[in-house]
């Protein structure tokens, strides 16, 4: 492991707020550590037994044994450490992830059915030990609160607060006393803001350059939901912004490839979520898709999209803006409000900070709450700005390169030359 790195991870009851603070503090560590910094979470669907575990918590799978759910999130989090979460530790100087929950929770949720903190832990033995853990402590009042402004169906473990809270005391305990790990505990009842300051300050002790230089905007670090205006035209495009953006001044300073994309990445940070989510379907339909009408049907900021194969075959497929992290689950629970099903879907994810996985396979889904239907769920691409800024590089070099060429074509010079050509 590369010995500058930082893994992080965040830990607390269900409602707790983990999901926004994660989002925040990534958003805001990848000002002064751009391209450094990645967010993760567990259950990690696209690893080693992701959607049993998915359908477990979704009550679809209702007959399952403990023993078997407890080694399921053993194994999806090996597989997580093995694919995603050493890989990238391990890939530059510096690198930072913060992980959404991790073994703290399978010591709390799954020692039960004869399985101790001790087994739990030896079963998690081999997965990465991070550097600190953050427990976002909250009443159950302000937990129960905040899961219903989510606004969505209970999880399996998403009940009975209070004996939760007593065994996440309690496995603090055992992680800090009989394993020595570095777990840290913050008030999470305050603002967002709050909360994520004040983690961000243990982490500054631990590493002083992780302090942004200059203070930063706070409207690309809301990790709220924002529904844009757009309305079935695409009022911002890749070459407005290059415009607005001043990128091709910027393209004639002397600088690699890396670091006017870093640059425009961080340009990008700063553009609106409107217009965010416009640059999100120009970048669609540059990709020969083509965008129609905001779906009527939905209350999601959902766009039909055709694709024509050759033949004059027609797929449909769905763009949609959420600001939320890629979850399969949050998808499927939003995807049955497309009841029109399609074949592909492009997910808009806003915010600096990669992402660990950027697709999802198909799937079976069930939609039409009235018909129970079951169609096939589209396999889907996640986009996220650093795509929308490389769009804005590749065509800003395009234009800049056709202005140099037409420049040349009409230099004064070439006309004298053809002409002395012809004299000759
Ligand atoms: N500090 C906070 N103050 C007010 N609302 C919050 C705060 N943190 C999160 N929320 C809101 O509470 C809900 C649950 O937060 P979330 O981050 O999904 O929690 P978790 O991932 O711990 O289940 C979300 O609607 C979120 O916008
Ligand atoms: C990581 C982990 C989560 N869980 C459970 C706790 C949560 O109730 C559930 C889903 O986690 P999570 O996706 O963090 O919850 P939310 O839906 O609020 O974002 O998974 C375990 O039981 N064991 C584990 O090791």
């Amino acid at each position: 492991m590369n010995k500058n790195s930082l893994f992080i991870v965040i830990e607390g009851l269900d409602g707790s707020g983990k999901t926004s603070v994660t989002r925040y503090i990534s958003n805001i560590l990848d000002k002064e550590n751009h391209g450094k910094v990645k967010l993760t979470f567990e259950p990690h669907d696209p690893s080693c037994a992701g959607l049993f575990i998915r359908q477990v918590l979704m009550k679809k799978i209702r007959n399952f044994s403990p023993k078997i759910l407890a080694l399921a999130f053993a194994a999806n989090r090996l597989d997580h450490c093995d694919r995603e979460i050493n890989p990238w530790l391990d890939s530059q100087d510096g690198a930072i992830i913060i992980c959404d929950r991790y073994y703290l929770s399978s010591l709390v949720y799954q020692s039960t059915g004869g399985l101790d903190f001790e087994k739990v832990y030896d079963l998690n033995d081999a997965a990465t030990k991070p550097d600190i853990i953050f427990f976002l402590n909250v009443s159950n009042k302000v937990c129960y609160e905040r899961m219903k402004h989510r606004n969505e169906s209970k999880e399996l473990f998403e009940t009975n607060l209070s004996q939760t809270r007593k065994r996440f005391h309690e496995a603090i305990t055992f992680l800090k006393e009989k394993k020595n790990e570095n777990i840290v505990e913050i008030d999470a009842s305050g603002k967002l803001e709050e909360v994520a300051n004040n983690i961000l300050s243990q982490l500054y002790k631990i590493n002083p350059s992780l302090k942004p230089k200059q203070p930063l905007l706070s409207h690309s670090l809301v990790s709220e939901q924002r529904v844009t205006t757009l309305n079935g035209h695409i009022p911002y495009r890749v070459k407005d912004a290059i415009n607005d953006l001043g990128i091709l001044d910027y393209l004639k300073e002397d600088k690699t490839k890396e670091e006017h994309l870093t640059k425009i990445e961080s340009i990008v940070d700063q553009l609106n979520f409107n217009q965010l989510g416009s640059l999100f379907l120009d970048h669609i339909s540059n990709n020969k898709y083509e965008v129609k009408e905001k779906l009527p049907w939905t209350e999601l900021d959902a766009y039909e999209l055709t694709y024509e194969l050759p033949g004059g075959i027609e797929l449909t497929g769905v763009a949609l803006i959420i600001q939320e992290k890629q979850r399969y689950d949050i998808i499927l629970k939003k995807a049955p409000d497309i009841p029109k099903m399609s074949d592909f879907m492009f997910v808009f994810s806003p915010g600096p900070a990669e992402l660990v996985t950027n697709y999802y396979e198909r799937g079976i889904i069930k939609y039409n709450a009235e018909t129970i239907k079951e169609g096939l769920f589209p396999s889907i691409k996640l986009v996220t700005q650093k795509e929308l800024a490389y769009d804005i590089w590749s065509m800003a070099k395009k234009i800049d390169w056709e202005n140099n060429s037409s420049k040349n074509n009409q230099h004064p010079k070439n006309s004298i030359d053809c002409k002395e050509i012809t004299v000759n």
